[in-house]
């Protein structure tokens, strides 16, 4: 069931188109990457959807919109660089956020010892300023204080940008955890994030959708191998005879060592080691690499 409809979704500064007509849908429970480049429109666009930002045109649907105009209700929302008040504990900053979010004060109090546990702020530093935190606390604290009122959203913008390896893996886990409980739509322009937790994928260039879908089917439609073959020879003298196999795409040599590209690899391999054994070619290197989700991206990206 449909949680997010997106329609021609447009924001233009003056003369500047910098969200050009995107169209996005989504389902309950899942982990959604919005990935591109630095300038891309991530962050535009999660504001328009966040209702922080009002678009130029083009329509927002969200499955709840009927029940309630106040599409805040079930939204939360961490900024890439989220403003905290220092001065204030973890379990202060929680229950003060509880109350804005217009939870009773015994509501605020439990939710936020719910979520310091969740997030997995530890009991010492539950009552700890937050000025003590680590940048990965203070993501998980951010994380904590936009799920306060259990959206069915939680939107993140580059969540793990600005994190090191440990803080990182923190924030990566907690995401996994609650994608059990919510949809989770986060930007990065980290492809391995990416991969590593989503279920779906946006890619997003210059303003536009230039590719979408389950991460599983986008690693299917983009996969080929690339075979490394090199010899003890001259390499241009064999091109042609590679070229002319019927399981390769194309090839090309880079310092002596022909890259050849196949969307069959059983059917190269076969091909190629044939040839190699029949003719005799002095072969030093022969490997297989498969092309990973970071060469789609550059593949589409610069397509
Ligand atoms: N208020 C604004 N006025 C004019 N241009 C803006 C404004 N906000 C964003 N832009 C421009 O819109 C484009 C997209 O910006 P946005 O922040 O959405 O991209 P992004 O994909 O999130 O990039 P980054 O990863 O660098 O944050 C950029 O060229 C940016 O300069």
């Amino acid at each position: 069931m449909t949680l997010v409809k997106v329609q021609k979704l447009t924001k233009t500064y003056g003369k500047k188109t910098v969200v050009n007509g995107i169209d996005i849908e989504f389902g309950h429970h899942k982990c959604v990457a919005l990935i591109g480049p630095n300038g891309a429109g991530k962050t535009t666009t999660l504001r328009m959807l966040a209702g922080l930002l009002k678009p130029t045109s083009g329509s927002i649907y969200f499955e709840s919109q009927n029940k309630t105009p106040d599409i805040r209700e079930f939204i939360g929302y961490l900024p890439q660089y989220p403003a905290f008040h220092t001065w204030m504990t973890g379990r202060e900053f929680l229950t003060f956020s509880g109350k804005l979010a217009n939870l009773s004060k015994e509501e605020a109090n439990k939710r936020a010892d719910e979520l310091l546990k969740e997030v997995g702020i530890s009991r010492e530093a539950q009552d700890e300023r937050i000025s003590r935190y680590s940048g990965g606390m203070k993501q998980r604290l951010g994380i904590a204080q936009a799920i306060i009122h259990k959206p069915k959203l939680l939107i993140l913008d580059e969540p793990v940008a600005s994190l090191d390896p440990i803080g990182r893996r923190e924030v990566l886990i907690l995401m996994e955890k609650l994608k059990e409980e919510m949809t989770i739509l986060f930007s990065t322009h980290i492809l391995n994030d990416a991969e590593e937790i989503s279920d779906e994928l946006i890619l997003l260039n210059d303003g536009k959708v230039i590719e979408s879908g389950k991460l599983t089917e986008l690693r299917k439609k983009y996969q080929t191998t690339v075979i490394e073959l090199q010899v003890d020879d001259d390499i241009t003298k064999y091109v042609d005879r590679i070229n002319n196999l019927q399981a390769v795409l194309n090839t090309k040599i880079e310092r002596d060592i022909l890259y050849i590209t196949s969307d069959h690899l059983n059917n190269a391999r076969k091909e190629i080691l044939n040839l190699v054994l029949t003719e005799n070619w002095p072969v030093t290197t022969f490997s297989i690499n498969k092309a990973s989700l970071e060469d789609m991206f550059m593949k589409v990206v610069n397509s």
